[in-house]
């Protein structure tokens, strides 16, 4: 699998994923992939790394997403490759559309950095398969802007049709229904603010961040890789 984490100017969780996918999965390939870079065509998996694109200027991800890379990114998640976008990388996929909703400062306005319960709400993507439906998880988070935001009929769509993959365990940020992750309605595209990149060892508090990696290469091996 060729994995491409996607680097832009002022990105901070880019060396956290290039580690979990090297050091936890069998990627055979993890490239740091520059936000001027024409495309992405090439790669298997993307990953929008958390961080502070462009300084957070106007609001965060509404910059990174007129990157040039961003065109690309939006045409591979279009042919259903995965697509994952944790924090700032969440912040963008809402930015460019392909996810729905949008994030707002945090309800007391404060930036939060700790690590805190989440529930795994649909265990049957290509992201959460090696999770268990309703399983509690301790994953850090780091944002000021993870408030999400949507109109009604959004979060009825998004409930009816599962989308709602991670929720917190308790109103952490002022999240409409608690949400902490959705997907796209193909599935294939995950955004999450939660970081689960920073959950890969238990040394560092918590490895429930793991499967998530470990299952998009699976994921990708049953797919591509011919076993007797
Ligand atoms: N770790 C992150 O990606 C968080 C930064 C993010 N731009 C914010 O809302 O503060």
């Amino acid at each position: 699998m060729k994995a491409a984490v996607i680097v832009f100017p002022g990105s901070n969780g880019d060396m956290d994923m290039y580690h979990a996918l090297t050091d936890f999965t069998d990627a055979g390939t993890v490239d740091f992939v520059p936000h001027t870079s024409e495309t992405v065509e090439a790669y298997d998996a993307i990953f929008l790394p958390g961080g502070f694109s462009y300084g957070d200027y106007l609001r965060s991800g509404a910059i990174a997403r007129f990157a040039p890379v961003m065109k690309s990114v939006i045409a591979e998640a279009n042919k259903g490759k995965p697509v994952l976008g944790v924090c700032n990388g969440f912040q963008i996929l809402l930015e460019a559309n392909l996810l729905p909703g949008a994030m707002k400062r945090n309800k007391h306005l404060k930036y939060m950095c700790r690590t805190v319960d989440v529930n795994v709400e649909n265990a049957d993507t290509c992201f959460t398969r090696a999770y268990e439906h309703g399983e509690r998880l301790r994953i850090p988070i780091a944002h000021g802007e993870g408030n999400y935001e949507c109109d009604e009929t959004t979060y009825e769509t998004l409930k009816a049709d599962n989308r709602i993959v991670f929720t917190y365990g308790s109103d952490v940020n002022g999240s409409v229904g608690n949400i902490a992750g959705i997907t796209n309605e193909a599935g294939n595209v995950l955004g999450m603010m939660p970081h689960p990149e920073r959950a890969m060892e238990a040394i560092l508090g918590s490895e429930d961040g793991r499967r998530l990696f470990t299952n998009i290469y699976r994921h990708w091996r049953d797919r591509h890789v011919v076993t007797t």
